[in-house]
């Protein structure tokens, strides 16, 4: 075994030499290092140029097998499971699918000790393609990675209704190849899964996923939220699989993974799912006068951006042609609203047109930057520089700071054989996915024998009692350990404090300060909303089309609304529109609202500005008003954001 190279990342952990299913002959030489697993035949000249490589950033899981046939009896299989890029037909678009590949190993006459070396590969594999380090030393006592156990939410009725249905189909495959539990709960009706993830255990699981539109992330954010315990219940990662119209946090968290969001999202995003890393993300704590907060992971918009997207829920069933569909409607019968925003830029600000109180003169970018560092959440703040030149408006090119465990797409990854491996049985299901099955009344925590209500482990129902299913929920060791030692002890300020600049800003000092449970977030941008906004943020006063406070990059596939965006960049990215742009400006730059050119506009109604936080009011309360989707009252608002406060399963 293992000559060592330059490279650890190249170094030789295993190697071996297997035939190929479905066939005997050749034997290829296979050899595994940290990157990845290279074959090619034994015989034959250049064989060496034949060689095919798959990458562990590819790779979601592998499994042992068994022929059904009484000829290879001896033999043990090993089934990769990985999702490469590949060109689209027809198109330059790179998107993953699905291949197996299988190796058979027949070094020696007895099965049993076939099986135990492709179970050794088995381990490894699931190391590497899990992102955990193996030393070369530490191969043959290479355990099996601790299984993840998630919490699956699913609204059955959002966007055109097909949640369920696309989580069985597409989802439910991918998570048995990577080998993940699952428990399963259907919401009943609004509110449910707030009211869920505020009274249940949440801790139980490694992370919350959400089969719905961005209405179900809204509901779970500020569930947790409203928690007692808030500040480790927010660090509980969040997940989110596709199932409404607008899906606007999947497309964005896809984007910053550089994975495409418009072809094929369902599989990119369990694709990233399965491979996730837990990654801050900021959310915005959001004032209304006489209502409690809200926190915002999307977006706050006014006019005609709110009118839209209000306007044509009742499109849902169309999925977002509604978006495009209203968006025409109403530019060709455009409404100006009189308001009056307030914000606080994190460098000067100079309006292209129209008047503003500006005292933001008053601190000078420097100060500003001292006082809250863009880079701010350091390590987690990706460089804009780029490796990978492709410019396709569906994924945001990788960067320099995205991990190695990824596959760089685009290489001349393997054309590996696209076989089905009917002919072959799993073995050592032990380890395979546990199929415990329950059934549980959600509300009240009792037995329940209604199906459409019931809690569901890994897509299989039976008939078991409360202690079953608790001891279903039963854990790896290394997981409950986690938990209990902390896993979710502190909120996403602490994260964003010890990895970059914070300290300096006292902001998040006195936020740090104050997490007292039970005590709200607080908020030390904003001020009561009968008190003026503070004398370094910049008021502008006029009529506006539309204005938009966004955190993530999407509000829809179509809508790149901040183009610069970072999950965690600590930034809103503010844009308005002034009253006075001629309706074919607005429509040039609604068509080309997908390239997210709105940020380079020159057209003097356009203003884009980065701001930490902002407040909004509507002259005699017009205009929808739109919080993340859900409408809110037509009144003040103010927000400030709260720099990588929650969790998500993303790729950074
Ligand atoms: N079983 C249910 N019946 C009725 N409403 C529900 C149910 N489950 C959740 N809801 C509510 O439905 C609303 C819309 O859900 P969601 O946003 O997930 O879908 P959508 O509106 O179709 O998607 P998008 O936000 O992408 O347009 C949410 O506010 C949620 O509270």
């Amino acid at each position: 075994m293992a000559a060592s190279k330059a490279s650890p990342r190249d170094e030789v952990l295993m190697e071996g030499e297997f035939d190929l299913f479905p066939n005997d002959k050749p034997l290829y030489k296979v050899t595994l290092s940290r990157g990845g697993i290279t074959y090619y035949p034994i015989i034959g000249s250049n064989n060496i140029k034949k060689s095919k490589y798959l990458h562990f950033g590819d790779i979601i899981g592998c499994r042992c097998k068994k022929a059904k046939d009484e000829k290879y009896q001896s033999k043990a299989y090993l089934t990769i499971f990985l999702y490469p890029f590949k060109k689209k037909l027809f198109s330059s678009k790179l998107i993953r699918s699905r291949e197996l590949v299988t190796f058979g190993v027949n070094a020696s006459s007895k099965f049993e000790e076939n099986r135990v070396l492709v179970e050794k590969w088995r381990r490894v594999i699931m190391h590497l393609a899990n992102n955990l380090s193996v030393e070369l030393t530490a191969v043959d006592r290479c355990p099996v990675p601790p299984k993840k156990n998630l919490l699956v939410l699913i609204n059955p009725h959002s966007g055109p209704g097909k949640a369920m249905q696309i989580f069985q189909n597409d989802v439910v495959p991918m998570l048995d190849e990577a080998e993940i539990k699952y428990d399963l709960i259907k919401t009943e009706y609004a509110g449910h899964a707030s009211k869920l993830v505020k009274e249940r255990n949440i801790y139980e699981w490694d992370g919350i996923v959400i089969v719905s539109g961005d209405g179900l992330i809204y509901e779970v954010l500020n569930g947790l939220m409203q928690r007692e315990d808030w500040q480790k219940a927010i660090n509980v990662p969040i997940g989110c699989l596709p199932g409404g119209s607008g899906n606007a946090l999947c497309c964005s968290i896809n984007y910053s993974a550089g994975e495409p969001f418009k072809s094929n999202c369902i599989l990119h995003s369990t694709f990233i799912l399965i491979k996730h890393k837990v990654v801050p993300m900021d959310l915005v704590v959001v004032q209304q006068p006489n209502l409690p907060p809200v926190y915002s992971f999307l977006a706050v918009t006014w006019g005609l951006i709110a009118d839209i997207d209000y306007e044509s829920e009742k499109y849902r069933a169309i999925g977002e042609a509604r978006f495009t569909l209203q968006g025409l409607r109403r530019i060709f019968n455009l409404r100006v609203y009189k308001g009056r925003l307030s914000f606080l830029p994190i460098t000067s600000y100079l309006p292209k047109s129209g008047s503003v109180t500006d005292s933001s003169k008053k601190v000078s970018s420097k100060q500003r930057f001292k006082r809250f560092s863009l880079h701010s959440v350091g390590d987690n703040f990706v460089d804009n520089s780029m490796d990978d030149k492709e410019t396709d408006s569906e994924r945001r090119p990788r960067t320099k700071s995205m991990p190695a465990n990824l596959s760089q797409e685009g290489n001349d990854h393997a054309s590996v054989l696209e076989i089905e491996d009917n002919d072959l049985d799993n073995i050592f299901d032990q380890d395979g996915v546990s199929l415990n099955v329950s059934e549980l009344d959600i509300s009240t925590g009792k037995q329940n024998v209604d199906l459409e209500n019931s809690l569901i482990s890994n897509g299989k129902v039976a008939h078991s009692s409360v202690s079953d299913l608790q001891g279903n929920l039963q854990k790896s060791d290394s997981v409950k350990d986690n938990a209990e030692s902390g896993k979710y002890a502190d909120s996403g300020f602490a994260a964003a404090k010890t990895s970059g600049s914070l300290d300096s800003f006292d902001f998040i000092e006195r936020l740090t300060a104050t997490k007292v449970p039970g005590k709200p977030v607080p908020s030390p941008l904003l001020v009561q909303f009968n008190e003026s906004v503070p004398k370094d943020w910049v008021t502008v006063e006029d009529d506006f089309i539309t204005v938009c406070a966004a955190y993530q990059t999407h509000l829809n596939s179509d809508f790149l609304a901040a183009p610069d965006a970072r999950i965690n960049d600590g930034i809103i990215h503010l844009f308005f529109v002034r009253s006075g742009i001629g309706k074919s400006e607005l429509l040039k730059l609604f068509t080309e609202m997908d390239k997210g050119s709105h940020v380079d506009s020159t057209s003097p109604y356009i203003e884009v500005v980065k701001v930490l936080a902002f407040r909004l009011e509507p002259a005699e309360n017009q205009g929808v008003m739109m919080v993340d989707g859900e409408k809110v009252a037509s009144a003040p608002i103010q927000g400030q954001v709260l720099p990588g406060l929650a969790r998500i399963m993303g790729i950074l």
